[in-house]
Protein backbone atom coordinates (compact mmCIF):
# COMPACT_ATOMS: atom_id res chain seq x y z
CA UNK A 1 0.00 0.00 0.00
CA UNK A 2 1.41 3.54 -1.08
CA UNK A 3 0.58 4.80 2.64
CA UNK A 4 -1.76 4.07 5.46
CA UNK A 5 -5.06 5.25 5.54
CA UNK A 6 -5.26 5.64 1.86
CA UNK A 7 -8.96 5.38 1.56
CA UNK A 8 -9.28 7.89 4.74
CA UNK A 9 -7.30 10.12 2.99
CA UNK A 10 -8.50 9.75 -0.78
CA UNK A 11 -12.01 10.50 0.57
CA UNK A 12 -10.99 13.63 1.76
CA UNK A 13 -9.78 14.90 -1.00
CA UNK A 14 -11.58 17.94 -2.63
CA UNK A 15 -12.50 16.42 -6.23
CA UNK A 16 -13.20 17.08 -9.54
CA UNK A 17 -15.30 15.01 -11.76
CA UNK A 18 -14.87 16.10 -15.05
CA UNK A 19 -15.74 12.55 -17.10
CA UNK A 20 -18.88 11.19 -16.31
CA UNK A 21 -22.39 10.51 -18.44
CA UNK A 22 -24.83 10.95 -16.63
CA UNK A 23 -26.57 7.37 -18.41
CA UNK A 24 -23.64 5.54 -16.81
CA UNK A 25 -24.25 6.90 -13.45
CA UNK A 26 -27.71 4.71 -13.54
CA UNK A 27 -27.36 1.80 -11.02
CA UNK A 28 -29.74 -1.36 -11.34
CA UNK A 29 -31.56 -0.08 -8.02
CA UNK A 30 -33.29 3.14 -9.50
CA UNK A 31 -33.48 1.46 -12.98
CA UNK A 32 -35.81 -1.27 -11.70
CA UNK A 33 -37.61 2.09 -9.85
CA UNK A 34 -38.62 3.31 -12.59
CA UNK A 35 -38.99 0.45 -15.04
CA UNK A 36 -41.84 -0.65 -12.62
CA UNK A 37 -43.26 3.27 -12.32
CA UNK A 38 -43.02 3.54 -16.15
CA UNK A 39 -44.43 -0.35 -17.26
CA UNK A 40 -41.05 -0.84 -18.87
CA UNK A 41 -40.52 -5.01 -18.58
CA UNK A 42 -36.63 -5.30 -18.07
CA UNK A 43 -34.44 -8.37 -20.24
CA UNK A 44 -33.61 -9.35 -16.32
CA UNK A 45 -35.85 -10.54 -13.70
CA UNK A 46 -34.01 -9.04 -10.81
CA UNK A 47 -31.26 -6.75 -10.02
CA UNK A 48 -28.50 -9.29 -9.32
CA UNK A 49 -29.11 -10.79 -12.54
CA UNK A 50 -28.65 -7.54 -14.18
CA UNK A 51 -25.15 -6.87 -11.86
CA UNK A 52 -24.51 -10.41 -13.46
CA UNK A 53 -24.23 -9.06 -17.08
CA UNK A 54 -22.23 -6.74 -16.13
CA UNK A 55 -19.59 -8.31 -17.75
CA UNK A 56 -17.68 -6.67 -20.98
CA UNK A 57 -14.55 -7.73 -23.06
CA UNK A 58 -14.74 -4.46 -25.04
CA UNK A 59 -16.13 -0.65 -25.50
CA UNK A 60 -19.33 -2.27 -27.56
CA UNK A 61 -20.29 -4.80 -25.28
CA UNK A 62 -20.60 -2.21 -22.82
CA UNK A 63 -22.75 0.25 -24.81
CA UNK A 64 -25.09 -2.46 -26.00
CA UNK A 65 -26.57 -2.68 -22.21
CA UNK A 66 -25.77 0.89 -21.70
CA UNK A 67 -28.11 2.05 -24.29
CA UNK A 68 -30.70 -0.83 -23.09
CA UNK A 69 -30.82 0.16 -19.88
CA UNK A 70 -31.46 3.44 -20.81
CA UNK A 71 -34.68 2.55 -22.88
CA UNK A 72 -36.07 2.73 -19.53
CA UNK A 73 -35.61 6.84 -18.75
CA UNK A 74 -39.00 8.24 -20.75
CA UNK A 75 -40.10 11.53 -18.40
CA UNK A 76 -38.57 14.91 -17.13
CA UNK A 77 -38.71 12.84 -13.17
CA UNK A 78 -36.54 9.71 -14.63
CA UNK A 79 -33.47 12.19 -16.01
CA UNK A 80 -34.06 14.16 -12.51
CA UNK A 81 -33.76 11.43 -10.22
CA UNK A 82 -30.90 9.93 -12.37
CA UNK A 83 -28.84 13.27 -12.09
CA UNK A 84 -29.87 13.78 -8.59
CA UNK A 85 -28.78 10.14 -6.95
CA UNK A 86 -25.77 10.89 -8.65
CA UNK A 87 -25.24 14.13 -7.57
CA UNK A 88 -26.23 12.68 -3.87
CA UNK A 89 -23.52 9.92 -4.01
CA UNK A 90 -20.42 12.05 -4.97
CA UNK A 91 -21.11 14.73 -2.35
CA UNK A 92 -20.73 11.96 -0.41
CA UNK A 93 -17.31 11.66 -1.64
CA UNK A 94 -16.36 15.22 -1.45
CA UNK A 95 -16.59 15.86 -5.28
CA UNK A 96 -17.31 19.74 -5.03
CA UNK A 97 -17.29 20.47 -9.16
CA UNK A 98 -18.73 17.99 -12.02
CA UNK A 99 -18.62 18.24 -15.46
CA UNK A 100 -21.56 16.10 -16.59
CA UNK A 101 -21.83 14.51 -19.93
CA UNK A 102 -25.50 13.57 -21.40
CA UNK A 103 -26.25 11.78 -24.97
CA UNK A 104 -29.56 13.36 -26.11
CA UNK A 105 -29.36 11.17 -29.09
CA UNK A 106 -29.47 7.94 -26.85
CA UNK A 107 -32.88 9.23 -26.13
CA UNK A 108 -34.37 11.74 -28.80
CA UNK A 109 -34.01 8.31 -30.85
CA UNK A 110 -36.30 6.32 -28.90
CA UNK A 111 -39.09 9.42 -29.63
CA UNK A 112 -38.22 11.00 -26.10
CA UNK A 113 -37.74 15.11 -25.88
CA UNK A 114 -34.73 17.08 -25.67
CA UNK A 115 -36.49 19.25 -23.95
CA UNK A 116 -37.64 16.55 -21.07
CA UNK A 117 -33.59 15.16 -21.26
CA UNK A 118 -32.33 18.66 -20.40
CA UNK A 119 -34.55 19.86 -17.89
CA UNK A 120 -34.56 16.74 -15.64
CA UNK A 121 -30.94 16.97 -15.45
CA UNK A 122 -30.79 20.94 -15.51
CA UNK A 123 -32.93 21.04 -12.35
CA UNK A 124 -30.96 18.14 -10.47
CA UNK A 125 -27.42 19.89 -11.25
CA UNK A 126 -29.20 23.63 -9.95
CA UNK A 127 -29.82 22.16 -6.62
CA UNK A 128 -26.82 20.52 -6.21
CA UNK A 129 -25.74 23.84 -6.70
CA UNK A 130 -28.02 25.36 -4.01
CA UNK A 131 -28.34 22.51 -2.11
CA UNK A 132 -25.20 20.26 -2.10
CA UNK A 133 -22.61 23.27 -2.78
CA UNK A 134 -21.41 21.21 -5.71
CA UNK A 135 -21.13 23.65 -9.09
CA UNK A 136 -21.51 22.05 -12.54
CA UNK A 137 -20.51 21.89 -16.38
CA UNK A 138 -23.43 20.66 -18.76
CA UNK A 139 -21.33 18.66 -21.58
CA UNK A 140 -23.84 17.66 -24.48
CA UNK A 141 -21.99 14.69 -26.59
CA UNK A 142 -22.35 13.63 -30.20
CA UNK A 143 -23.09 9.87 -30.57
CA UNK A 144 -19.99 8.63 -33.39
CA UNK A 145 -21.75 5.81 -34.44
CA UNK A 146 -24.31 7.65 -36.16
CA UNK A 147 -23.86 10.00 -38.80
CA UNK A 148 -22.45 13.63 -38.97
CA UNK A 149 -25.99 14.57 -40.50
CA UNK A 150 -27.45 13.18 -37.00
CA UNK A 151 -25.16 15.00 -34.93
CA UNK A 152 -26.18 18.72 -36.64
CA UNK A 153 -29.97 18.10 -35.82
CA UNK A 154 -28.94 17.37 -31.91
CA UNK A 155 -27.03 20.70 -32.37
CA UNK A 156 -29.61 22.78 -33.83
CA UNK A 157 -32.53 21.07 -31.02
CA UNK A 158 -29.63 22.09 -28.20
CA UNK A 159 -29.63 25.69 -29.22
CA UNK A 160 -32.80 26.81 -27.00
CA UNK A 161 -30.93 25.64 -24.48
CA UNK A 162 -27.60 26.67 -25.08
CA UNK A 163 -27.32 28.76 -21.89
CA UNK A 164 -27.63 25.95 -20.17
CA UNK A 165 -24.46 23.75 -21.85
CA UNK A 166 -21.05 24.95 -21.64
CA UNK A 167 -19.57 22.36 -24.02
CA UNK A 168 -20.14 19.16 -26.99
CA UNK A 169 -18.02 16.09 -26.64
CA UNK A 170 -18.03 12.89 -28.67
CA UNK A 171 -18.62 9.43 -27.70
CA UNK A 172 -19.29 5.62 -28.58
CA UNK A 173 -18.38 3.22 -30.34
CA UNK A 174 -14.51 4.21 -31.31
CA UNK A 175 -13.18 2.01 -33.90
CA UNK A 176 -14.53 2.91 -37.33
CA UNK A 177 -15.60 6.08 -36.28
CA UNK A 178 -12.92 8.59 -36.33
CA UNK A 179 -13.06 12.39 -35.37
CA UNK A 180 -12.92 13.17 -39.28
CA UNK A 181 -16.47 12.37 -39.47
CA UNK A 182 -17.62 14.91 -37.32
CA UNK A 183 -15.45 18.08 -38.44
CA UNK A 184 -18.19 20.27 -39.73
CA UNK A 185 -20.40 19.98 -36.92
CA UNK A 186 -17.59 20.46 -33.67
CA UNK A 187 -16.94 23.70 -35.96
CA UNK A 188 -20.36 25.17 -36.18
CA UNK A 189 -20.67 23.95 -32.00
CA UNK A 190 -17.34 26.33 -31.49
CA UNK A 191 -19.46 28.82 -33.39
CA UNK A 192 -22.07 28.69 -31.32
CA UNK A 193 -20.10 29.31 -28.61
CA UNK A 194 -19.88 25.57 -27.22
CA UNK A 195 -16.35 24.63 -25.91
CA UNK A 196 -15.30 21.06 -27.43
CA UNK A 197 -13.79 17.72 -25.74
CA UNK A 198 -13.69 14.38 -27.52
CA UNK A 199 -13.10 10.64 -26.62
CA UNK A 200 -9.80 9.23 -28.35
CA UNK A 201 -7.70 6.80 -27.84
CA UNK A 202 -10.13 4.75 -25.45
CA UNK A 203 -9.73 1.42 -28.21
CA UNK A 204 -9.07 3.38 -31.41
CA UNK A 205 -5.74 4.01 -32.03
CA UNK A 206 -3.14 7.13 -31.12
CA UNK A 207 -4.17 8.98 -34.94
CA UNK A 208 -7.89 9.67 -33.82
CA UNK A 209 -5.70 11.65 -30.57
CA UNK A 210 -3.90 13.73 -33.67
CA UNK A 211 -7.42 14.10 -35.54
CA UNK A 212 -9.44 15.18 -32.46
CA UNK A 213 -6.61 17.97 -31.78
CA UNK A 214 -5.92 18.71 -35.55
CA UNK A 215 -9.47 18.52 -36.97
CA UNK A 216 -12.10 18.76 -34.47
CA UNK A 217 -9.59 21.22 -32.39
CA UNK A 218 -10.31 20.18 -28.86
CA UNK A 219 -9.35 21.93 -25.83
CA UNK A 220 -9.36 17.90 -23.65
CA UNK A 221 -8.95 14.72 -24.74
CA UNK A 222 -11.53 12.02 -22.87
CA UNK A 223 -9.47 8.98 -22.70
CA UNK A 224 -6.08 9.50 -24.38
CA UNK A 225 -4.04 6.49 -23.06
CA UNK A 226 -2.88 5.65 -26.77
CA UNK A 227 -1.05 8.51 -26.34
CA UNK A 228 2.23 7.01 -24.75
CA UNK A 229 2.56 5.12 -28.23
CA UNK A 230 3.70 8.09 -29.57
CA UNK A 231 6.36 10.87 -28.10
CA UNK A 232 5.40 13.50 -30.48
CA UNK A 233 1.81 13.51 -29.52
CA UNK A 234 3.28 13.53 -25.67
CA UNK A 235 4.95 16.60 -26.47
CA UNK A 236 2.21 18.41 -27.88
CA UNK A 237 -0.01 17.49 -24.93
CA UNK A 238 2.31 18.96 -22.66
CA UNK A 239 3.08 21.95 -24.42
CA UNK A 240 -0.51 22.75 -25.38
CA UNK A 241 -1.38 21.82 -21.92
CA UNK A 242 -4.26 19.55 -23.23
CA UNK A 243 -5.84 17.74 -20.26
CA UNK A 244 -6.42 13.62 -20.53
CA UNK A 245 -9.41 12.88 -18.47
CA UNK A 246 -8.38 9.38 -17.68
CA UNK A 247 -10.98 6.41 -16.38
CA UNK A 248 -9.07 3.81 -14.79
CA UNK A 249 -11.86 1.43 -13.83
CA UNK A 250 -13.37 1.55 -16.73
CA UNK A 251 -10.37 0.87 -18.87
CA UNK A 252 -10.07 -2.18 -16.17
CA UNK A 253 -13.70 -3.64 -17.43
CA UNK A 254 -13.81 -2.68 -20.92
CA UNK A 255 -10.49 -4.57 -21.20
CA UNK A 256 -8.44 -1.25 -22.53
CA UNK A 257 -5.63 -2.54 -19.89
CA UNK A 258 -5.22 -6.13 -18.81
CA UNK A 259 -5.04 -4.80 -15.37
CA UNK A 260 -5.16 -2.06 -13.27
CA UNK A 261 -1.16 -2.01 -12.57
CA UNK A 262 -0.55 -1.67 -15.88
CA UNK A 263 -2.43 1.79 -16.25
CA UNK A 264 -0.39 4.39 -17.97
CA UNK A 265 -1.40 7.53 -15.72
CA UNK A 266 1.84 7.70 -13.70
CA UNK A 267 3.95 7.55 -16.58
CA UNK A 268 1.47 10.36 -18.09
CA UNK A 269 2.14 12.38 -14.86
CA UNK A 270 6.07 11.75 -14.94
CA UNK A 271 5.92 13.13 -18.65
CA UNK A 272 3.90 16.31 -17.28
CA UNK A 273 0.91 15.59 -19.11
CA UNK A 274 -2.11 17.33 -17.07
CA UNK A 275 -3.84 13.65 -16.44
CA UNK A 276 -6.46 13.55 -14.24
CA UNK A 277 -8.54 10.96 -12.93
CA UNK A 278 -12.18 10.35 -12.97
CA UNK A 279 -15.37 7.38 -13.75
CA UNK A 280 -16.95 7.49 -16.67
CA UNK A 281 -19.50 4.62 -16.16
CA UNK A 282 -20.00 4.14 -12.67
CA UNK A 283 -23.08 2.44 -11.94
CA UNK A 284 -21.47 -0.57 -14.55
CA UNK A 285 -17.67 -0.34 -13.86
CA UNK A 286 -17.65 -1.02 -10.03
CA UNK A 287 -16.82 2.29 -8.66
CA UNK A 288 -17.54 6.23 -8.32
CA UNK A 289 -14.38 8.87 -7.40
CA UNK A 290 -12.97 7.47 -4.61
CA UNK A 291 -12.88 3.81 -5.81
CA UNK A 292 -10.76 4.79 -9.32
CA UNK A 293 -8.63 6.80 -6.58
CA UNK A 294 -8.32 3.87 -4.63
CA UNK A 295 -7.91 1.27 -7.22
CA UNK A 296 -5.26 3.21 -8.97
CA UNK A 297 -3.38 4.38 -6.45
CA UNK A 298 -2.77 0.64 -4.80
CA UNK A 299 -2.22 -0.73 -8.02
CA UNK A 300 0.54 1.88 -9.35
CA UNK A 301 1.72 2.16 -5.47
CA UNK A 302 1.28 6.05 -6.07
CA UNK A 303 2.81 8.54 -3.41
CA UNK A 304 1.02 11.35 -2.07
CA UNK A 305 2.96 14.02 -3.90
CA UNK A 306 1.34 11.84 -7.43
CA UNK A 307 -2.18 11.75 -5.53
CA UNK A 308 -2.37 15.24 -4.99
CA UNK A 309 -1.09 16.13 -8.65
CA UNK A 310 -4.20 14.04 -10.05
CA UNK A 311 -5.97 16.01 -7.68
CA UNK A 312 -4.95 19.39 -8.80
CA UNK A 313 -5.33 18.63 -12.21
CA UNK A 314 -8.59 17.88 -12.59
CA UNK A 315 -9.44 21.44 -10.92
CA UNK A 316 -6.68 22.42 -13.03
CA UNK A 317 -8.87 20.67 -15.91
CA UNK A 318 -11.65 21.85 -15.67
CA UNK A 319 -13.74 25.08 -16.89
CA UNK A 320 -14.12 26.92 -14.02
CA UNK A 321 -12.83 30.32 -14.05
CA UNK A 322 -8.92 30.63 -12.68
CA UNK A 323 -10.29 32.56 -9.23
CA UNK A 324 -12.30 29.80 -8.71
CA UNK A 325 -9.64 26.84 -9.60
CA UNK A 326 -7.12 28.26 -7.64
CA UNK A 327 -9.38 28.42 -4.66
CA UNK A 328 -9.82 25.13 -5.08
CA UNK A 329 -6.22 23.81 -5.83
CA UNK A 330 -5.06 25.56 -2.85
CA UNK A 331 -7.50 23.88 -0.42
CA UNK A 332 -6.65 20.43 -1.95
CA UNK A 333 -2.82 21.52 -1.09
CA UNK A 334 -3.91 23.07 2.60
CA UNK A 335 -5.58 19.24 2.71
CA UNK A 336 -2.40 17.17 2.03
CA UNK A 337 -0.36 19.51 4.45
CA UNK A 338 -2.82 18.44 6.65
CA UNK A 339 -1.86 15.16 6.87
N1 LIG B 1 -16.33 4.79 -22.03
C1 LIG B 1 -17.07 5.25 -23.04
N2 LIG B 1 -16.52 5.37 -24.27
C2 LIG B 1 -17.24 5.80 -25.30
N3 LIG B 1 -18.52 6.14 -25.20
C3 LIG B 1 -19.12 6.05 -24.00
N4 LIG B 1 -20.37 6.31 -23.62
C4 LIG B 1 -20.46 6.04 -22.32
N5 LIG B 1 -19.29 5.59 -21.86
C5 LIG B 1 -18.44 5.59 -22.89
ZN1 LIG C 1 -16.47 8.29 -21.40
Amino acid sequence: MAFPNLKKVIKGIPKAELHLHIEGSFEPELMFQIAKRNNIILDYDSIDSLKKAYQFNNLQEFLDIYYTGAKVLLYEQDFYDLTWAYLNKVHDQNVVHVEVFFDPQTHTDRGVDFAVVINGIYKALEKAKQELNISYKLIMSYLRHLSEEEAFKTLESSLPYKDWIDGVGLDSSEIGNPPSKFVQVFKASAKHGYKLVAHAGEEGPVDYIWEALDLLKVIRIDHGNRCLDDEKLVQRLVKEKIPLTLCPLSNVALKVISKMEEHPVAKMLEKGIIATIHSDDPAYFGGYMNANFYETAKALNLNKRQIMQLAINAFEASWLSSNVKEKHILEVKNYFNSL
